[in-house]
């Protein structure tokens, strides 16, 4: 049996500096713990000199004959890019953001009922990365895998789980869908197909995929520009695809660019490519570097639907790709190892799986 993503972290309990959530609402100015500086991050006012020009992540139709190469495209420069005419329906959107909403609207002591353990996968908290800093983030967060009724039930009364829960299982599903057609978009754009690629063609209808969900919530903040929403980081994923509501607030990174502003375009959906698909790559797609930011009149929300591989199977760059370079850059690693060296070593993690080429 592969190991299921909610048994990743059990041998990996995340010790979190701080242990619970304060009640944002009622902080009038931002507390010490909260302040961030250039010591507690370095690249938080990272910018270009002189400032570029105001260059911004593509916004692809994926109607458009020429998609998967505008996707692969982006994911070579950008790591990231939007989608329109997705067919996720647009209810469906709607509805995970007011789930999303009334789930961080509940009384404090509700949401801690449903608190993710040290050593858990889901449930509510701070994010995982969070332990990697001396300063909290001006955020909170609600992982799912799979069913939420187990987490669900701690916070809602019998009546609105059904269709809580509906809604939660129609949008892994959609997203699944969407998530391994852009795979294979932006693969095509590579000369890539399912037959270069035996854990795909060996396991067919999706059955190498699972997922997480996680929910987060960005509360209005007393002093924006010295907080820090969700702190610079890299999914560990193969795709993530991301509905923000309608409040800017997510940056991508570009090294000639510093930090970008992903705007929100109203129905459309962003996607990041991570560290796995980096690797799968061979290094051409780049897995973004993105944060978010708050802002003092409005709160914001999120809902990143995390993609990888089942956890027995390895992944490493496809032979294809390596061939033309010589050597992959990567040694092969399933999503669980991946995950658990990401726990210990955050954005250290693709390094430590880089393989040494001698010269
Ligand atoms: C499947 C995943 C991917 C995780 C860990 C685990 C569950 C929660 C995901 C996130 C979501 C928030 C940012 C991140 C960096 C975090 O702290 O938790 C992500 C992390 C990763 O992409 O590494
Ligand atoms: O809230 C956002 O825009 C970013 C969320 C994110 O990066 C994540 O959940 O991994
Ligand atoms: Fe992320």
């Amino acid at each position: 049996m592969p190991t299921m993503l909610t048994d990743v972290f059990r041998g990996h309990p995340i010790h979190l500096p701080h242990s619970h959530q304060p009640d944002f609402t009622s902080l009038s100015e931002l507390p010490d713990s909260y302040t961030w500086t250039p010591k507690d991050d370095p690249l938080l006012d990272a910018a270009p000199s002189p400032p570029a020009a105001s260059e911004n992540i593509p916004l692809i139709d994926l109607n458009h004959p020429d998609a998967a190469n505008q996707i692969g495209s982006a994911c070579r420069t950008w790591g990231a890019f939007q989608i329109a005419n997705h067919g996720v329906p647009l209810e469906l959107l709607q509805g995970i953001e007011f789930l999303t909403g009334s789930l961080f609207q509940l009384p404090v002591q509700r949401k801690l009922k449903a608190a993710r353990s040290e050593t858990g996968f889901s449930g509510y908290g701070v994010a995982r990365i969070s332990s990697f800093f001396n300063k909290q983030m001006w955020s909170e967060g609600f992982t799912i895998t799979g069913s939420p009724l187990n987490d669900f039930r701690k916070l809602w009364p019998q009546h609105h789980l059904n269709n809580y829960c509906d809604i939660v299982e129609e949008y892994e599903e959609q997203m699944q869908k969407l998530a391994s057609k852009l795979m294979w978009l932006s693969l095509t754009s590579l000369g890539v197909s399912e037959e270069d690629i035996k854990w795909a063609s060996a396991n067919p209808d999706l059955n190498w995929a699972q997922s997480a969900l996680q929910l987060n919530h960005y509360p209005v903040c007393p002093e924006p520009d010295r907080a820090m929403g969700l702190a610079a980081h890299t999914d560990s994923t193969l795709l993530t695809i991301l509905h923000q509501n309608n409040t800017a607030g997510l940056q991508v990174f570009r090294d000639d660019l510093g930090w970008v502003t992903v705007p929100p375009v109203p129905g459309s959906l962003v996607v990041n490519v991570g560290d796995l698909f980096h690797i799968l790559s061979n290094g051409l797609f780049k897995s973004v570097l993105h944060r978010a930011r708050v802002n003092q009149t409005r709160s914001r929300l999120s809902v990143a639907f995390l993609w990888g591989p089942q956890s027995d199977i390895k992944i490493s760059p496809v032979p294809k790709l390596v061939s033309p370079v010589g050597s992959p850059l990567y040694r092969s690693v399933t999503w669980t190892e991946y995950l658990r060296t990401k726990a210990t070593h955050f954005n250290e993690a693709l390094s430590m799986i880089k393989n040494d080429i001698d010269e």
